[in-house]
């Protein structure tokens, strides 16, 4: 497979996961705050799955897949610890879905990269499958690197965004401002506040130059 990374919008969609083990637990981890439409299919299931379940977040279906089961697949997981199911289930999945095949992931078309969130910070991290364990520790670094104040940062910087947008200034002096906010200093609060005030003050200021 090739790939591409792309973000994709889940909410309302039909993903089935075949198997109810460590993996598929790790693949629901990112897909139960997504408002998908989220069904497991495995005679086991692990005691987070069954809670999920409890929370009516994840259908739990506590059988081996059938073909039907899979018909109305937006994304499939094919996550069974039998070769034999999985290559089953693969091979059951309508056209065009997405498959995620955790076994040998060549035979799916998309994969999961490492990956964790700051708010609205997203970062991913792929090796495309040459070593798992590096996407991990690269991840990792990452994490530390981008820590909690980026979420409160994300939103600074969206909100300046969107003052800056409504400010009747030339376009490069619009660039210059998003550029000055990339600063380290401006992960402060204080500094974050005192902008964002400053800037609604140019807001209302060449707002008025035109009236
Ligand atoms: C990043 C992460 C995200 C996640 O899973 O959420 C992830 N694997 C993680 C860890 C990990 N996986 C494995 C080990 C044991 C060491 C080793 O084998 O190397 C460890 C290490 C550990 O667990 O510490 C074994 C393994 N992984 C795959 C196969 C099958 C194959 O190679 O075909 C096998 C052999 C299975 C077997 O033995 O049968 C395949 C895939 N694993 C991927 C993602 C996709 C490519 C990502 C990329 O390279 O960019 C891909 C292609 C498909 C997919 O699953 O989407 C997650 C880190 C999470 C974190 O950050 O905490
Ligand atoms: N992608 C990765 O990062 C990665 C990492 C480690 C392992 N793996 C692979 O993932 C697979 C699953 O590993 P695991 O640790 O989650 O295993 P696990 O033993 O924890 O879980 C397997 C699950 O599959 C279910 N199952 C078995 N046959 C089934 C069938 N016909 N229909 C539906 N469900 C069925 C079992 O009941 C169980 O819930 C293994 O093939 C392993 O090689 C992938």
């Amino acid at each position: 497979m090739t790939t591409i990374p792309i973000m994709i919008d889940i909410k309302n969609k039909e993903v089935v996961v075949v198997g109810g083990g460590h993996i598929a637990t790790r693949r629901l981890e990112r897909l139960v705050d997504q408002e998908a439409r989220l069904t497991v299919i495995s005679p086991t299931a692990t005691a987070e799955i069954i809670r999920w379940a409890d929370q009516e977040l994840v259908t739990w279906k506590p059988r081996n897949f059938e073909y039907q089961d899979l018909e109305k697949a937006f994304m499939l997981i094919v996550a069974t610890n039998d070769p034999v199911s999985n290559v089953a289930a693969r091979k059951a999945a309508p056209p065009n879905c997405l498959v995620n095949a955790v076994d040998e992931a060549e035979f799916g078309n998309i994969h999961f990269p490492a990956h964790f969130t700051r708010g609205k910070l997203s970062i991913a991290v792929s090796t495309n499958g040459a070593s798992p364990m590096l996407a991990k520790k690269i991840n990792q670094e990452l994490a530390n690197q981008f820590d909690d104040r980026y979420d409160q940062y994300l939103e600074f910087l969206f909100a300046a965004r969107l003052l800056i947008k409504k400010a009747r200034i030339s376009s490069p002096d619009k660039k210059a401002y998003l550029r000055t906010f990339l600063d380290e200093s401006f992960l402060q609060d204080a500094i974050q506040q005192q902008t964002l005030r400053e800037l609604q003050l140019l807001v209302d200021k060449t707002k008025q130059n035109i009236d």
